[in-house]
């Protein structure tokens, strides 16, 4: 069983968290509380610790001291035998992509679910095909990867996230290989699908054109700490 601590509103929840990669300390006395459904960027320089703490919320790195809590899972008990059962709630997107260049979209997301334990056929082509409608890419399912465009990439990838009805979605600068036009779109993508689905979002940018044009609350990662702010405050 996993070991769970329920925190009511809350998805993520680290109290005086320690972020660490190997024996190198990144981030120290980290407080954050995100509600569920909430949208909110991950910024801070290269180098301030983004990728870590998006790498500790998904349970690639341990925590490395403090408390920690991801949509119930308990990270600083979290055992490796527990990792896949917090993926499934989870919808992870990375700035690359990473779909399966071998297999069509529609296989790259049947793999997902088999992996994470769908057996039913039926179930499974009805749940590509709803995912790939919220993302505007079902006329693509059966494209391979390179036929497709980085934005639609992004889209699949997007689809393929959702396709376990995750309660947080982690993205590591997902619009980072994109053009801004197209940036803009996966945004909107992004928040419409988390508002449709209920499930919170933390996105790691470095797009402050983008942050202006969808303003919102923002974790900042800077000399080893967090904090959160309102990107209008960047703009002052
Ligand atoms: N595997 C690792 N082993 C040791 N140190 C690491 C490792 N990965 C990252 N670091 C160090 O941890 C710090 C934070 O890196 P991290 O990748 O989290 O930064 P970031 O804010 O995501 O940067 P970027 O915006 O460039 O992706 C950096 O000083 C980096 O050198």
């Amino acid at each position: 069983m996993p070991h769970r601590n329920d925190s009511g509103d809350q998805i993520i929840n680290l109290s005086n968290a320690t972020i660490a990669q190997k024996n190198f300390t990144v981030l120290t006395n980290v407080d954050l509380h995100i509600q569920k459904g909430k949208f909110c960027y991950l910024i801070g320089k290269t180098g301030s610790g983004k990728s870590s703490l998006l790498k500790t919320l998904y349970g690639h790195i341990p925590l490395a001291s403090g408390k920690g809590s991801i949509a119930g899972f308990d990270l600083a008990t979290l055992k490796t035998s527990e990792i896949p059962s917090l993926r499934r709630k989870l919808g992870i997107v990375f700035q690359d992509f990473q779909l399966l260049s071998d297999r069509t979209v529609e296989k790259n997301l049947n793999f997902v679910l088999e992996a994470t334990g769908w057996t039913d056929k039926t179930k499974i082509t009805e749940r590509i095909n709803e995912v790939l409608e919220s993302v505007g890419m079902k006329t693509k399912k059966h494209k391979m990867p390179h036929e497709l465009s980085g934005g639609e990439q992004q889209r699949i990838a997007i689809a393929r996230a959702l396709l376990n009805h995750p309660q947080l979605i982690l993205a590591d600068e997902p619009t980072g290989n994109l053009d801004p036009e197209t940036s803009n779109e996966i945004m909107g993508l992004l928040k419409r699908v988390a508002l449709e689905n209920n499930a919170a979002v933390v996105m790691a940018t470095h797009d402050y054109h983008m942050i202006q044009n969808f303003p919102g609350e923002a974790i900042r990662c800077e000399d080893g700490k967090v904090s959160v702010l309102e990107t209008t405050e960047l703009f002052e």
